[in-house]
């Protein structure tokens, strides 16, 4: 689904952040993604989302080599992968059901279609009660959760998320984790960006560790 080879990225003038990255997404596939501080996790999410472009080798993204596709069409493949990003970015002026509903709302969908379901997704992240607050007077783990719930509501191909357990007890990541589970039992590929190994070890998962710029992949 997706496919690196030999990737390589810079920012600007600075060092390589990046070398030598080759690998794949496969297709229903759970990986954690993993390093220390710095090592090039986001950057490496960023890429995959393509928000970013390498400064060599080839990605493929659902088939597309990412540096020919023209700008226009960039958004419509991006709507087939889900994000949680380290800072959240939800809409301050929707509320929390809003920003949940956003995705299919984008897609043209009927609220009728899917208001059981976001509401049922809310409860189960724990903001069953939040459902009309906007993110501003949210919680730093409650806008965490409802970034979760944005990014799958939709069942994205592919789901990206950077910390997502960073800011929640560990009940609650273990609830989170099993949320992301299921999503990829119903065919999702997961990457999940993480430094808690304590999340790690409830699952046997594919690693990715990124150190000094190259990728370890332990299957
Ligand atoms: N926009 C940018 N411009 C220049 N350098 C950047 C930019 N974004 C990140 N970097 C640098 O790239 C390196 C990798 O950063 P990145 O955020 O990808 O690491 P990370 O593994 O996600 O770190 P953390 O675990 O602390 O979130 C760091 O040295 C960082 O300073």
């Amino acid at each position: 689904m997706i496919h690196f080879e030999n990737v390589g990225l810079r920012y600007g003038m600075g060092p390589e952040i990046l070398r030598d990255l080759t690998f794949d997404i496969p297709k229903r596939s759970f990986q954690f993604l993993t390093g220390p501080s710095g090592a090039g996790k986001t950057t490496l999410l960023r890429l995959l989302f393509m928000s970013l472009k390498p400064t060599r080798g080839l990605i493929r993204t659902f088939g597309r080599d990412v540096n020919t596709i023209p700008p226009g069409e960039l958004p419509m493949l991006r709507r087939r992968i889900g994000i949680v990003f380290q800072d959240f970015r939800l809409l301050d002026h929707l509320t929390t059901y809003e920003n949940v509903a956003l995705p299919l709302r984008v897609r043209g969908k009927d609220e009728i279609t899917y208001k059981t379901d976001v509401l049922e997704l809310l409860k189960w992240v724990g903001l069953g009660d939040r459902i009309n607050v906007l993110p501003p007077v949210l919680s730093g783990g409650e806008k965490q959760r409802a970034a979760i719930a944005r990014a799958l509501i939709d069942r994205p191909e592919v789901l990206l998320a950077d910390e997502p357990t960073g800011n929640v007890d560990p009940p609650m990541a273990r609830r989170l984790l099993n949320l992301f589970l299921e999503l990829n039992r119903l065919g999702t590929a997961v990457v999940i960006a993480t430094h808690d190994l304590g999340l790690m070890d409830q699952v046997e998962a594919r690693r990715m560790i990124l150190t000094g710029g190259h990728l370890d992949i332990y299957e």
